[in-house]
């Protein structure tokens, strides 16, 4: 068993902050990642999510708190903290006039790994993220969305318990941008615990477990992106069409109803009970002789979460 399959938490943040001069980019914030965990950190442009990211990966060091990495320090003990993680930094940072295969045998040389070991992983990892064929092309003549997966196989040559990724997907094409969240699926269904910066709010929503909302350095919110949305929008928004179409206004007096608007043929009805609102809605059209079209219930989106929270709204979980 490895050392870090002791510990429960691959990652303890505690009261964590840095200023850059009089700017806090972090400020004091708190929280943990379970083993086995996709977590996601949200939040605006300038939020503290690569600070934060930076520092649980020892590339800048905190100027108060501390974090563990499965249980080992990161200020005192940084080297074992950070011997179980693979890093997928914001900025590419293969050599560019190295080949793909140079590049992750640099890698595989870093950190200890057997070189028979790191090239059948090698090859393994180039095959999975489909740039096999171009491993012995230099970097340079790699599109962004290679270069990324290239950085990504760099990241998981010696099979981290812990992998961190700043905006992995950020103007990547949709295949490149499938290859790597196929892969991250794969890695944590064989148990490893995934850390994740990102502004795309839709594979914030498809990918992760539990996700941080950043605002100015500090955690305004975290759940799973269910409860967020749940917690966050508890009104909810109801469409329906009705034949014949011109309904009068008076739809918007039903009880239950919190506001109701016109949109085309359709009826955007908000309210806190759907329950009795399509209730409502349905003794409506028997009454005044509608037949009722399409009727559905739309969810909160994690879009409206964050925005709701980074505006500085509430939440309650
Ligand atoms: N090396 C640095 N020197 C000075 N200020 C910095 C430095 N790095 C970050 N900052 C500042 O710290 C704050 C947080 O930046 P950070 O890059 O962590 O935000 P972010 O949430 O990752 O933003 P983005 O989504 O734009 O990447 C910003 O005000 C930024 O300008």
């Amino acid at each position: 068993m490895k050392e870090a399959d002791h510990h429960q938490d691959a990652i303890i943040a505690t009261n964590l902050r840095k200023t850059f001069a009089d700017i806090v980019a972090v400020d004091s914030i708190s929280f943990s990642v379970k083993r086995g965990e996709i977590f996601g950190l949200l939040g605006p442009n300038g939020a503290g999510k690569t600070t934060t990211a930076r520092m649980l990966t020892g590339v800048i060091s905190p100027d108060g708190g501390n974090a563990a990495i499965f249980g080992y320090d990161i200020v005192h003990t940084p080297i074992r903290a950070k011997q179980r993680c693979g890093v997928v930094p914001e900025t590419a940072n293969a050599y560019s006039d190295l080949s793909a295969w140079q590049n992750l045998m640099l890698m595989g040389e870093l950190y200890g790994v057997p070189k028979h070991y790191a090239e059948e992983r090698a090859k393994t990892l180039l095959g999975a993220l489909g740039l096999l064929e171009r491993k012995d092309q230099k970097v340079q003549g790699f599109s962004k969305g290679m270069k990324q997966r290239l950085i990504l196989a760099m990241a998981l040559l010696h099979e981290p318990d812990l992998l961190f990724l700043d905006e992995p997907t950020s103007g990547l094409d949709v295949q490149s941008t499938q290859l790597i969240t196929g892969m991250l699926r794969e890695l944590n269904d064989g148990g490893t615990t995934i850390f994740l910066t990102t502004h795309n709010m839709e594979e914030a929503n498809r990918l992760c477990n539990r996700v941080a909302i950043m605002r100015k350095g500090e955690i305004a919110a975290i759940d799973s992106p269910e409860r967020l949305k749940m917690a966050i929008e508890r009104l909810h928004t109801i469409e329906v069409s009705f034949d014949p179409a011109g309904t009068d206004d008076k739809l918007a007096s039903l009880p239950g109803i919190k506001s109701a608007r016109r949109e085309g043929d359709k009826w955007m009805i908000t309210t806190e009970d759907v329950d009795s609102t399509i209730h409502a809605i349905c003794a409506f059209g028997v009454e005044h002789q509608l037949k009722i079209e399409v009727l559905r219930t739309l969810a909160p989106t994690l879009d409206e979460a964050f925005l709701r929270v980074t505006e500085g709204g509430s939440y309650e979980p």
